[in-house]
């Protein structure tokens, strides 16, 4: 049995994983964490990790980037594994989370949905196909109206994906308002909508001469997140210190 906590436990993902963990005999949430108290939990929930009185073998995070350092400072301190989801991180955030991972193991990923990774690794093999070929790439992102960075963390690592396999060499463009010239060749457009209820949809566009590649990933509930974050938790729980990404959750699977 996994015991984890849960950090933002009280928001929408918070939630769900609540929801989720309660059919799940193999996992515990022993404790929340939220700033937020309007909701009633079976588990008891603090306001600071560091108020915490419960043992636990992970952490489950889906807060706000606010939320993050403290988040980093407790889990190499206590070295307890954690699952970072939240996005919208900054660099220096980023670059903290990379240290932490030599002290305590820590999985960070923008999206835990199956589908979204599993795309991730088609992308890197399309981009370097394509984009040599003279294929331009663009990516549209929606989401719904709470949600509060633009653009998301899925089209972020989803641009990373391609760039990575094209040897970074590429910059990414997020707004054509402010001037007058053409496309650059060595750029990755990414465009956010955000309206209503909408779950997550991404629009990976291969653009060339006279013909268009399109790959798509529509998430239809949010409960694809929670279950990956959870599966994430189990395969974290005990593992040593280290940077792992959801590859690592998909291929242990696998075996
Ligand atoms: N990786 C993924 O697959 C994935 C999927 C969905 C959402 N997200 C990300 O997860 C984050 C949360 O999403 P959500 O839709 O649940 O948001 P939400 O706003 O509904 O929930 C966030 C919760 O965190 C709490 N919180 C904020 N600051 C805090 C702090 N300093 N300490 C403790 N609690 C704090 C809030 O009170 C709130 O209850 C966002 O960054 C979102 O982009 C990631
Ligand atoms: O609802 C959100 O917020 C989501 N955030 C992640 C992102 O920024 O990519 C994943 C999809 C849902």
């Amino acid at each position: 049995m996994t015991r984890a906590i849960m950090h933002g436990c009280n928001g929408k993902m918070g939630q769900v994983i609540t929801g989720l963990c309660k059919e799940d005999p193999d996992i515990e949430i022993v404790a929340g964490i939220d700033v937020s108290n309007h909701i009633k939990n079976e588990y008891p929930v603090y306001q600071s990790l560091w108020d915490c009185k419960e043992e636990a073998d992970v952490i489950i995070d889906f807060a706000s980037a606010q939320a993050a350092d403290v988040l980093i400072d407790y889990s190499v301190q206590k070295e307890i594994p954690v699952v970072i989801c939240t996005t919208g991180l900054s660099e220096e955030q980023i670059e903290r989370i990379e240290a932490a991972a030599q002290k305590t193991a820590v999985l960070r990923s923008a999206n835990m949905s199956m589908g979204i990774n599993i795309l991730m690794d088609l992308l890197k093999k399309a981009a370097k196909v394509l984009a040599p070929a003279g294929f331009d790439m663009e990516i549209v992102e929606k989401h719904h109206n709470q949600k509060v960075d633009a653009p998301s963390g899925t089209a972020l690592a989803l641009a990373d994906a391609m760039n990575n396999a094209l040897e970074e060499n590429y910059e990414y463009k997020y707004d054509r308002s402010q001037e007058r010239k053409k496309r650059e060749k060595y750029e990755i457009g990414i465009q956010a909508v955000r309206g209503g209820n909408i779950v997550g949809e991404h629009e990976v566009i291969f653009a060339g001469t006279d013909e268009v590649i399109e790959f798509k990933h529509t998430a239809y509930s949010k409960a694809i997140f929670g279950k990956g974050a959870i599966e994430a938790a189990k395969f974290l729980a005990g593992k040593p210190a280290g940077f792992y990404d959801m590859s690592d959750v998909i291929q242990s699977a696998d075996r």
